[in-house]
């Protein structure tokens, strides 16, 4: 279980990004942030993944407090939670299975970083995460450049799970995919959520696909949250609050 209270990022300059941000998140809730532009899902998502300074706030993650904890605390929440950007760090020139190897690299034993040698078992792990993205007949026939945007977006998913993460935070990771890509990405979360209880919490344009697809959904409006509801419909004085 993820608690946030009173998270709130000001700029030097005075500038308030986020306002005493709090909610809860338990485990496989799939949380759509929808907001106007500028309203601050992106600092909301970076501060939540530690990779924004929070001006004030507390993160409390099943019962351990993050707040000003030691780096190596932090490191270890970082490793634990994938963060997905719109555009996907992959290395383009490797295959989607080099890739997802690559989630794993801190978890190998020295030898193995040294040497670069891939076990059976890792192996089959990094090809059981790309089957659960639907790539297993991509896995090694292409450079990663060469895949579509919705499928490099699935390695990053894949990636992410090779690397034991329990938690992804993706910032608008469907932007610039067409409608059947940007479903397929979303439909792969969001059953990372109901199969593995997985938490997903990620910033959405599209309305629609966030009511279809997510299990609870935030608005935010000038860096407050002005909404948290279970998914559905929204109504329209709902809509006038967060777009
Ligand atoms: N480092 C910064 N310096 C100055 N302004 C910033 C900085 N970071 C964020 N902002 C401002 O904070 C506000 C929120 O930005 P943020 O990127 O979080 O919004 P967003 O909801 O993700 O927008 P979009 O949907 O357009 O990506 C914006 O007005 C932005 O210009």
């Amino acid at each position: 279980m993820i608690i946030v209270r009173n998270l709130s990022k000001v700029l030097t300059d005075g500038q308030t990004i986020l306002s005493k941000v709090s909610f809860q998140i338990d485990k496989g809730e799939f949380i759509a942030v929808i907001g106007a532009s500028g309203s601050g899902k992106s600092t909301l998502l970076g501060c939540l993944a530690l990779r924004q300074k929070w001006t004030e706030g507390q993160l409390i993650v099943d019962g351990t407090e993050f707040s000003g904890a030691k780096w190596a605390d932090r490191l270890k929440l970082r490793k634990e939670w994938a963060f997905l950007e719109e555009r996907p760090a992959l290395a383009l020139k490797k295959t989607a299975l080099k890739n997802v190897f690559s989630g794993r690299f801190w978890q190998l034993p020295w030898w193995r970083k040294i040497t670069g040698t891939v076990s059976t078992e890792e192996h089959i792990r990094a090809m059981d995460y790309l089957e659960r993205v639907g790539l297993l007949d991509k896995a090694k026939m292409l450079p990663a450049e060469k895949l579509s945007g919705g499928e490099q977006q699935r390695v990053a998913i894949a990636k992410g799970l090779a690397q034991g993460a329990k938690v992804i935070l993706a910032d608008e990771p469907t932007k610039g995919l067409d409608p059947e890509s940007a479903s397929k990405v979303l439909q792969d979360l969001r059953a990372l959520c109901t199969e593995q209880n997985m938490i997903v919490v990620c910033a959405m344009q599209n309305l629609e696909m966030a009511e279809r697809n997510a299990s609870r959904i935030w608005g935010l409006s000038g860096g407050k949250l002005v909404l948290d509801i279970p998914a559905r419909k929204l109504t329209q004085r709902e809509k006038d609050l967060v777009l």
